[in-house]
């Protein structure tokens, strides 16, 4: 801190601020970020995630790391200074029309090969929207705010700790299944709409009518005037079935729009030197700067750092399995509160209802079913948690007052209210399934319903 000027506070988060600083008698501007450490041990850990996280990337499309200290009950983490600021702001700002097709790209480009350098180290970020998204002064995007995001699997505590932004949620999360990269492609997508159109992609004014709208894929359609690609983008990165969404590798290489793309990207490294996944050692060592020793338990699990190509089908943990259709199961809870429970469900109804699989003939599913969690339950905090806000960036512990307001909704009422049905996207349920483009994913999920009753009881 001593070798720092503070040159202005920058804004304020949940966890603490930032602030723009100037190195004593340099020229350049860094943003330093304090957050109050928490008093408990595994929150510190935490904390110390987004530092642990950020030092380990090193992509121009990700906000640079320069150092991290601790003092005084506050962790420092100093980082590159983005100088045209979020992509949030800038979509705001743009009053006079519509972003040119060339931006779209470039930006969007840019995202995604920032998040595949993300995914290649087998990293969720879990948080991206386009207040996370910044610009540098030259208008390079750069992915930012790692607060949320974890490596691989992990260990029950460290999944809990999940922070969305509902209006980036992709409807897995809502289904109570595990996140994975795919996830990540769902929020990059709900980025693209909102650069194509300056709006969400999916607005309500309630949050039954929000996860509604998510899980049936509820949009008005791009703009008639953009591309082709970018209509058939959208609405494969819209996918009910994380499955049928391209992974951002496919996004850039070889779906349709991946010739557009790369216009506004440096020629491609080949595969072997782009990728630097952890070796075990780095992977040790983030390990014990995380504080979890599960992170180790976890690289073997899917493969281990460094040697991920070797995790494929027919491992001991078998695979969790998606039908070709979007699940049903959310939808089913949401649009009729009579039903009971799907408990006393014969298993083959379950199946058909809920869109999802078995493994294999003789396999147990594991998770994702309503099972364990009625869905009277899930109703009756819905209900509740219609009480609670979003404000602008939601996250599920956070408190609040009115219905959830996407941060480009301006404090007023989001237009689209309707009936759900209305835009609902039939081609959805066309099947794309392609396994090997689902990398990896969460081991120990978290818990939504876990988070929206703490949330209700807390009103
Ligand atoms: N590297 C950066 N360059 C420029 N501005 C930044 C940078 N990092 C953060 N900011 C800005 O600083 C402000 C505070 O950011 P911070 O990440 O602490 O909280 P937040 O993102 O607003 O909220 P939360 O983290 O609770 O979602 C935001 O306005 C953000 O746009």
């Amino acid at each position: 801190m001593d070798g720092y000027r503070i040159l202005k506070e920058i804004g304020e988060g949940s966890f603490g601020r930032a602030l723009l600083v100037q190195p004593k008698g340099g020229e350049s501007k860094w943003v330093l970020k304090e957050i109050q450490l928490p008093k408990a041990r595994s929150g510190a850990e935490q904390s110390r995630r987004e530092a642990v996280l950020l030092a380990k990337m090193n992509h121009p499309n990700i906000v640079a790391f320069k150092d991290s200290f601790e003092a005084d009950g506050h962790l420092y983490i100093l980082m590159e200074f983005c100088g045209g600021g979020d992509l949030m702001q800038r979509i705001r700002q743009q009053k006079n029309g519509h972003f040119s097709e060339d931006n779209i790209l470039k930006w969007f480009a840019q995202m995604c090969s920032g998040a595949r350098h993300i995914h290649d180290k087998r990293v969720l970020h879990r948080d991206l929207k386009s207040k996370n998204i910044f610009l540098t002064d030259n208008g390079t995007v750069k992915l930012g705010d790692f607060g949320s995001a974890c490596v691989l699997s992990s260990a029950k505590g460290y999944a809990q700790a999940y922070v969305g932004t509902p209006y980036y949620v992709s409807p897995e999360i809502w289904d109570n299944k595990p996140y994975n990269n795919k996830s990540d492609v769902w929020s990059l997508g709900c980025v693209l709409y909102e650069l194509c159109t300056l709006r969400h992609p999916f607005q309500a004014r309630s949050w039954k009518s929000l996860i509604l709208k998510v899980c049936r894929g509820a949009y008005e359609p791009l703009p008639r005037h953009l591309p082709y690609e970018l209509h058939y983008l959208i609405k494969h990165m819209f996918k009910a079935n994380p499955r049928d969404r391209p992974s951002v590798q496919t996004i850039l290489t070889s779906h349709r729009i991946s010739r557009l793309l790369q216009k506004h990207l440096p020629p491609e490294k080949p595969q072997a030197e782009r990728v630097h996944r952890w070796r075990r050692e780095e992977g040790k060592e983030v390990a014990a700067l995380l504080g979890q020793k599960a992170l180790l338990t976890a690289s073997t699990v899917a493969g281990g750092f460094g040697e991920a190509s070797e995790c494929q089908e027919g491992e001991s943990r078998p695979r969790r399995r998606w039908a070709a259709g979007p699940s049903e199961t959310a939808l089913k809870v949401l649009r009729d509160a009579d039903v009971i429970s799907t408990e006393s469900m014969p298993i083959g109804d379950l199946e058909a209802s809920s869109g999802v699989s078995r493994c294999g003939p003789q396999q147990k599913r594991e998770r994702g079913r309503w099972v364990r969690e009625p869905p009277q339950r899930l109703l009756s905090l819905l209900e509740k948690a219609s009480l609670c806000t979003a404000s602008e960036t939601y996250t599920i512990h956070r408190r609040g007052e009115g219905p959830p307001l996407g941060p480009l909704s301006d404090g007023q009422d989001d237009a689209v209210d309707g009936p759900e049905d209305d835009i609902m996207d039939e081609s959805r349920l066309d099947p794309r399934s392609d396994d090997e483009d689902t990398d990896f994913e969460e081991e120990a999920h978290f818990d939504l319903l876990d988070g929206l009753e703490e949330m209700a009881t807390k009103h």
